[in-house]
């Protein structure tokens, strides 16, 4: 024996350690700051919007592609003075590898555009709905998570592939409701900025991080700006002429600053020839000042706004066909979109465009005995594997609460197993919104 006496007191008396009892802390039941639970009635509105997405990019040809949500963080280290960079989610694993919570998800399907290599053919049009992560600090309340719908297009360097993006997401509008009176996409080209910067001598290799500096306008003083680019390299008179082009809103006076000779005059004609030919030419204006934020846009950029101006930008996207080099793969044209869960949401709502969404259960089955669970659990089977969705009364239960359980999960029958109409193989089946009830053989119930 131990002659512990169970008093925790044991046989030396005072000198034995105290009973240790469970501290049980009460967690914080809320998710991490920034990010999001989806209880059923949220998760019914997010799987209504994916199977929307989803639908659109099937309706385009286009096959879907998932990647970790974990990744290397040198997927994201470019130079360019990005926020996304700033904002990365990123640590050092047990096997003291830089990774990241991924910010996008073009990155990734650059990486595995280069993996697959020449296994694959083009054009490859592939989609992805995945989780991005951002660490932002929370004082300013945003997210730290949402998802994004991409699509991508790799292999075709044609302004074709951009309209049929473009046309893909005024697609998506169409269905869920929203017209050209309540967003709009804003269009340009890189290829604006360069030939401007061309013409002022300034390096090629300050293109990308110009590119994020001018990104800013609408959202940092202008002064700031022009500091900014000065001091990036760009001299006075290029950055007056810079900020000049980027306030054109006409393709027509872009061409008399540009000339008609350079690609992104070229470019931009044949995108707003096609969005006629694809019958969207009312969503979509020429604004010289669209450079979007990400560093590796080479080309066409466009991004979908909401016209009364309430809201950030809804979507974005554009052609980065220098991408692959630069995870030393071979450079392929691409160009892509990306477009979050979240603003969407918001304009939905505030057009009074949210769907309604409940829970929608055929039957409800019971049983009256607690010896007829069994049955009960037989009739449910037959059921299901009849396709109908069954929810089955696991417990004996008095039926008052059946029926307000059949009114919350919007049962549309209510099967009752009962000892008399059991011995004589049948169930009573009760519509509930009609309240009409009748006996049914088992084997007749459909
Ligand atoms: O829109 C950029 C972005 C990236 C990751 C997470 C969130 Br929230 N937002």
């Amino acid at each position: 024996s131990t002659g512990d006496n169970g008093s925790g007191g044991g046989r030396f008396g005072a000198l034995a350690p105290p009973p240790i009892t469970e501290e049980l802390q009460k967690i914080d039941v809320n998710p991490p700051k920034g990010t999001r639970d989806f209880p059923p009635e949220e998760m019914r509105l997010r799987t209504w919007l994916f199977h929307n997405f989803r639908e659109v990019s099937r309706l385009f040809g286009f096959e879907e592609v998932d990647f970790p949500v974990l990744e290397s963080e040198a997927l994201y280290i470019r130079k360019a003075g990005e926020e996304i960079r700033d904002q990365l989610y990123c640590f050092e694993d047990r096997g003291n590898r830089r990774v990241a919570l991924r910010p996008e998800l073009t990155p990734s399907l650059a990486r595995l555009v280069i993996q697959k290599g020449k296994s694959v053919s083009l054009p490859l049009k592939w989609f992805a709905v995945g989780q991005c992560w951002r660490y932002e600090r929370m004082t300013r309340g945003r997210r730290r998570e949402h998802y994004q719908w991409n699509m991508d297009i790799i292999g075709v360097p044609e302004v074709t592939a951009e309209a049929e993006l473009i046309s893909s997401i005024v697609t998506f509008f169409k269905r869920v409701g929203i017209t050209a009176s309540d967003v709009g996409f804003k269009v340009s080209s890189r290829k604006v900025l360069q030939e401007v910067l061309r013409c002022y001598s300034v390096p090629e290799s300050l293109f990308s991080k110009v590119c994020i500096i001018i990104d800013k306008i609408g959202k940092i003083p202008v002064d700031e700006i022009k500091k900014d680019l000065k001091s990036a390299g760009v001299s006075e008179e290029a950055v007056e002429e810079l900020l000049q082009v980027l306030s054109i809103k006409s393709l027509t006076k872009l061409e008399e600053i540009l000339g008609g000779a350079g690609e992104a005059v070229a470019d931009l004609k044949q995108l707003f020839s096609l969005a006629e030919k694809f019958g969207y030419a009312e969503w979509i204006e020429f604004d010289a000042s669209i450079v979007r934020g990400l560093a590796y846009y080479t080309g066409i950029v466009f991004e979908g706004f909401d016209r009364e101006g309430k809201l950030r930008a809804i979507c974005g996207g554009g052609r980065y066909d220098r991408l692959l080099s630069t995870f030393g793969g071979d450079d392929l044209p691409a160009c892509g979109f990306g477009f979050g869960d979240a603003v969407i949401v918001e304009l939905l709502k505030d057009r009074g465009l949210l769907p309604e969404l409940s829970l929608q259960i055929e039957n409800i089955v019971c049983a009256l005995d607690v010896d007829l669970q069994g049955a009960a659990a037989r009739v449910a089977s037959i059921l299901r594997e009849k396709s109908q969705t069954v929810d089955l009364v696991l417990e004996s239960k008095p039926l008052k609460w059946v029926f307000k359980r059949a009114a919350r999960i919007n049962a549309h029958r209510l099967i009752l197993v009962g000892n008399s109409e059991w011995q004589r193989g049948m169930v009573v089946v009760k519509i509930l919104s009609s309240g009409e009830q009748y006996e049914v053989k088992l084997e007749e119930l459909v």
